[in-house]
């Protein structure tokens, strides 16, 4: 029996970009050639410790179909999104002559996808790269979109650059060997485009929320599609953020402040789902979201099991690190509310007292 065909999403090019395709399928690492494009002499895989094999099977696939391959090791998780990370790679790829014609297969998570994106962008001041996500976050975000980059001591993402891949191979196979804490923390990202564009979404995932959190759900594929599919709208017309792409960062503003605040153990969807629940609450607190829709951001994320809630006696801190933010401009914060589902709009210096009420009803 033949392989079903992978599904295919473009992402159009903009602001002097190239378009691209996700592919959403299984069986798809003989696609990975044809990505990588012709005169490629060698190719690096980026990968992490969790997936030495998976790594060295790439590699060893590559070499077979005639590439210098060299399989480049980082740490798992947000321990590989720093800037010693960023310069052993680039060590490496210096130690094996890597040029302008040569490519970056960035394989894993979106932290490593992160990560190989930003190596592909610094070297030699922009290489072609592939992502190939392996995680349920990686596939619906991490890797579409362009958005690559490391963190420093004071803050998340905050050095990178916007550099597409070429193509992203999103093999749903690969989900099956996720610990489930990892697959859940992707649901927020997932529940992230249900609440900012598609509705759809909320509904698949509440249909049966103990089926969403795992791959063998009757609905993966589609929540995995149907959240390309967001975010490779919203980005198409929108590379690098100059305005509605900032929907994508619905529920980040806290998030990040979070991650930073816990020195980045907290998964970034847990993050991000405490971060929708204080949007939520802002919205309401607002004007601006009816009580139904705010409500039920709680019933969602909570129904697939991730947090809602975080330490009352961090938001001094919390609030230090949102001002430092990307949305913020000059001493004005800057969040992602929703009018409404599915219509989300900036809220712009709001009162600090609001601010600390919404936090207050996350804080419980
Ligand atoms: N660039 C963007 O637009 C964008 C969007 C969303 C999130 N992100 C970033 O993505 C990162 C989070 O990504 P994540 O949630 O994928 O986490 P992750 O990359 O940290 O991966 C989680 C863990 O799973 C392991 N792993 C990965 N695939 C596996 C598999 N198939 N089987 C077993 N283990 C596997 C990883 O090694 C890691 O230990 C954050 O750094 C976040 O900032 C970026
Ligand atoms: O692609 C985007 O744009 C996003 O905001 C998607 C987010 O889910 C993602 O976490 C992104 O990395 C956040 O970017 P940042 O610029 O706020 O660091
Ligand atoms: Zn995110």
């Amino acid at each position: 029996m033949s392989a079903q065909a992978p599904t295919r999403i473009q992402v159009a090019g903009s602001a002097g970009t190239d378009p691209y395709d996700v592919l959403v399928g299984r069986q798809l690492l003989g696609e990975l050639g044809a990505l990588i494009g012709p005169r490629v002499k060698r190719v690096a895989v980026i990968h992490p410790e969790a997936l030495a094999e998976t790594g060295e099977a790439l590699r060893a696939d590559l070499a077979g179909q005639g590439f210098e391959a060299v399989a480049i090791q980082v740490p798992n998780a947000e321990e590989a999104k720093t800037a010693e990370v960023a310069a052993y790679c680039w060590k490496a790829l210096g130690q094996s002559g890597f040029t302008r014609s040569d490519v970056i297969v960035g394989v894993g998570g979106g932290a490593t996808t992160d990560l190989a994106g930003f190596v592909a962008a610094s070297w030699l001041r922009g290489v072609r790269w592939v992502a190939v996500p392996t995680t349920v976050l990686g596939m619906v975000d991490a890797a579409v979109g362009g958005k690559t980059g490391i963190n420093t001591a004071e803050g998340k993402n905050l050095v990178g650059a916007f550099h597409p891949p070429a193509g992203v191979l999103c093999d749903l196979a690969a989900l099956e060997s996720l610990p489930v804490h990892d697959y859940v923390s992707g649901l927020a990202e997932i529940i992230k485009a249900g609440f900012i564009a598609d509705p759809v979404i909320l509904d698949l995932v509440e249909a049966d929320p103990q089926a969403a959190r795992t791959p063998a759900g009757p609905h993966t594929a589609e929540l995995v599609e149907r959240s390309i599919r967001v975010k490779a709208e919203v980005v198409s017309g929108d590379l690098k953020e100059a305005g509605r792409r900032e929907i994508l960062n619905y529920g980040h503003t806290l998030a990040h402040a979070i991650e930073k605040n816990e020195r980045y153990q907290w998964r970034h969807g847990a993050a991000v789902s405490v971060g929708m629940h204080f949007a939520a609450e802002l919205g309401r607190l607002a004007g601006r979201l009816d009580d139904a829709t705010a409500d039920r951001h709680r019933t969602v994320l909570e129904s697939v099991g991730l947090p809602l809630s975080y330490r009352y006696d961090q938001w001094p801190k919390l609030l230090e690190t949102m001002k430092v933010d990307k949305k913020s401009r000059g001493d004005l914060l800057r969040f992602i509310v929703l009018d409404g589902l599915a219509r989300p709009t900036v809220l712009e210096g709001p009162d600090p007292a609001v601010l600390l009420a919404a936090y207050g009803e996350v804080a419980g």
